[in-house]
């Protein structure tokens, strides 16, 4: 386990789980995320410092709504490990324990003021005062306590907002201190933690690239070798990095063009990893491959699927490839996964997400075929993004590469809607995406934003251009900001930049007269199209 207390989220399928996650991590606390009903052995094999259970979407009422098991409190009282249960957390704390939850009155969503007790270590000095505004997300109510419990907040609507019982270490919130719309949220997580839980902080970026270059090298062993699935994109650099750092020039490393990649994106990869990084690359030309596998495919799903499977046979044919040359076949594959791909994808056992909705299959996650014989090195995979890049600079991993937009493993597969093959559509976008993107970095807003790409619709439109009438393709801009790609705001650009990015477009590629933006956030739409 790396060097800091583990303050593990039992995830019972909020929304914000993984604000849980990401907000302890950054008071310098390790914390992990995992099923709210992994078996008491799974609990206490990670030996936590904390857990904290976390809201969902459940109602204790119901039969089999997920609880933890039988067994866990006793354990949690006996080893003097707090717990903090929050929302459905709380909820299902004081009905476990013998309290009463119903359904409430009144509901309470969004923005609430609750009052506070400064005596109770949660809120104690609190500089914000008796008076605090908070978030809150639910229909039920906690109205008995059980015994040793009092309660230390209530809304103005009279409801139970914060209980505790000091000498068990149990404590609850009914509301949400993991969202940045409760004021006082992280200073009473910050004291619960620091506070009531003597937790030490000592969780740094540089233990975490030590503690993975072990784990690959103890998984590795001294002479086994190893591919790396490289797409130039932030993170397999930083995981080829990483992995380059522990076993060497056993790592190869191969960069696939899918015949989905952007304009000039193959030469331009290619450049700047022999330039820059200095890691040993081979390019697989694999575009037939995959475009006559996409043919007349629509559905984005399975679209999902046929690329995440071509991938794994261009890597294990690279594999046998390099049998031939090294005289032994390398057994493991390093991919740049993160911890949003994972939450959001086919949750894997373990994972946590067991109680929440597959958003979408990511390629190199959901989208991986069940009979891969490559093993896995996955040294990002408990990363947000933020995290990755942080490491990377520790790695000494150019600027350049860092700061890259991500760029989805299935690429414009997921930005044409539809079949991808039919027409000159890949083209298009590429034209579309490159003066969009181009424009960006014009006007020096490509830092101020998470993610921007061009989309081509399957649909057509009528325009008249050069005195002639056209019927031809509209292509949508999109562009966020986000912290993780876990929700996103649409981006604010002036008029006159989407003018002009509009003006270069119909004028600069053939096939297409309109031009529009996309003004959803995340929720409820997603970032890519598909
Ligand atoms: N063209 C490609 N060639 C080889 N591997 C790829 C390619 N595209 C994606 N991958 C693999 O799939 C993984 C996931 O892709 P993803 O786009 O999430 O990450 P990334 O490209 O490394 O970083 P970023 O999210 O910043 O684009 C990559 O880390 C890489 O291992
Ligand atoms: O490597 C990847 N393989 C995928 O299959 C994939 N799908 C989405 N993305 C990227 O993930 C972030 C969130 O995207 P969505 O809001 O569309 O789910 C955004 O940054 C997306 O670009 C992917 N990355
Ligand atoms: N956000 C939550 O955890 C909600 C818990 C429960 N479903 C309620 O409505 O009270
Ligand atoms: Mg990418």
């Amino acid at each position: 386990m790396v060097k800091s207390d583990l303050v593990l989220i039992l995830d019972y399928g909020s929304q914000y789980t993984h604000l849980i996650t990401r907000r302890i991590r950054s008071l310098s606390v390790f914390s992990l995320c995992i099923s709210g009903t992994s078996s008491l052995a799974a609990i206490t094999h990670l030996n936590p410092s904390v857990v904290i259970l976390s809201g969902g979407p459940h109602s204790v009422h119901t039969p089999d709504s997920p609880s933890f098991p039988d067994g866990f409190l006793p354990w949690a009282r006996s080893n003097a490990v707090p717990v903090l249960g929050i929302c459905y957390g709380l909820q299902l704390l004081v009905q476990r324990l013998g309290g009463h939850v119903r359904i409430g009155d009144k509901q309470e969503y969004g923005k609430m003021e609750i009052s506070v007790n400064q005596s109770s270590a949660l809120f104690a000095d609190d500089k914000i005062g008796k008076r605090q505004v908070v978030w809150m997300s639910h229909g039920d109510e906690a109205v008995t306590l059980p015994d040793g419990f009092h309660v230390v907040a209530r809304s103005d609507q009279g409801a139970v907002a914060a209980i505790e019982n000091p000498s068990a270490k149990l404590y609850g919130l009914q509301y949400h201190p993991e969202v940045t719309h409760t004021e006082g949220g992280m200073d009473t997580l910050r004291r619960f933690l620091f506070d009531v839980c003597g937790v030490e902080a000592g969780w740094k970026m540089e233990d975490v690239m030590e503690q993975e270059i072990k784990v690959i090298n103890d998984t590795v062993g001294p002479d086994e070798h190893v591919i790396c699935a490289l797409s130039g994109g932030v993170d397999s650099t930083v995981a080829a990095t990483l992995v380059h750092k522990a076993i060497g020039d056993r790592l190869h490393c191969v960069f696939v063009d899918n015949g989905l990649l952007r304009y000039k994106e193959r030469e331009r990869v290619m450049e700047t990893f022999e330039k820059d990084l200095h890691l040993p690359v081979v390019c697989v030309d694999a575009v037939d491959q995959f475009l006559t596998k996409l043919k007349g495919v629509t559905d984005p799903e399975t679209k999902r699927k046929i690329i995440g499977k071509e991938f794994i046979c261009i890597f294990d044919a690279f594999a046998q490839e390099l049998e031939e040359k090294l005289g032994k076949k390398p057994s493991y594959l390093v991919q740049g996964t993160l911890y949003p791909d994972v939450i959001e994808s086919c949750p894997p056992p373990g994972s946590g997400r067991t109680h929440s909705h597959t958003i979408k299959s990511h390629h190199n996650v959901g989208g991986l075929p069940k009979d891969m014989k490559l093993k896995l090195i996955e040294p990002l995979k408990l990363l947000f993004k933020d995290e990755v890049r942080q490491l990377g600079r520790i790695l000494d991993v150019p600027e350049g590469f860092l700061k890259r937009h991500p760029f989805p493993g299935p690429g414009l597969a997921v930005r044409v809607l539809g079949d991808v093959t039919e027409g000159n559509a890949l083209d298009i976008l590429r034209q579309v995406d490159e003066i969009f993107i181009q424009s960006i970095k014009d006007a020096g807003l490509y830092d101020s934003i998470w993610q921007a790409f061009a989309v081509f619709l399957p649909v057509r439109s009528v325009g008249v251009q050069g005195d002639q009438r056209t019927h031809s393709h509209v292509v949508a801009l999109r562009a966020v900001t986000s912290q993780d790609g876990m929700t996103a705001d649409w981006y604010y650009f002036e008029h006159k930049f989407l003018d002009n990015v509009a003006r270069k477009i119909c004028n600069g590629v053939r096939g297409v007269n309109r031009v529009v933006q996309d003004i959803t956030s995340k929720p409820p739409s997603t970032i890519e199209w598909e």
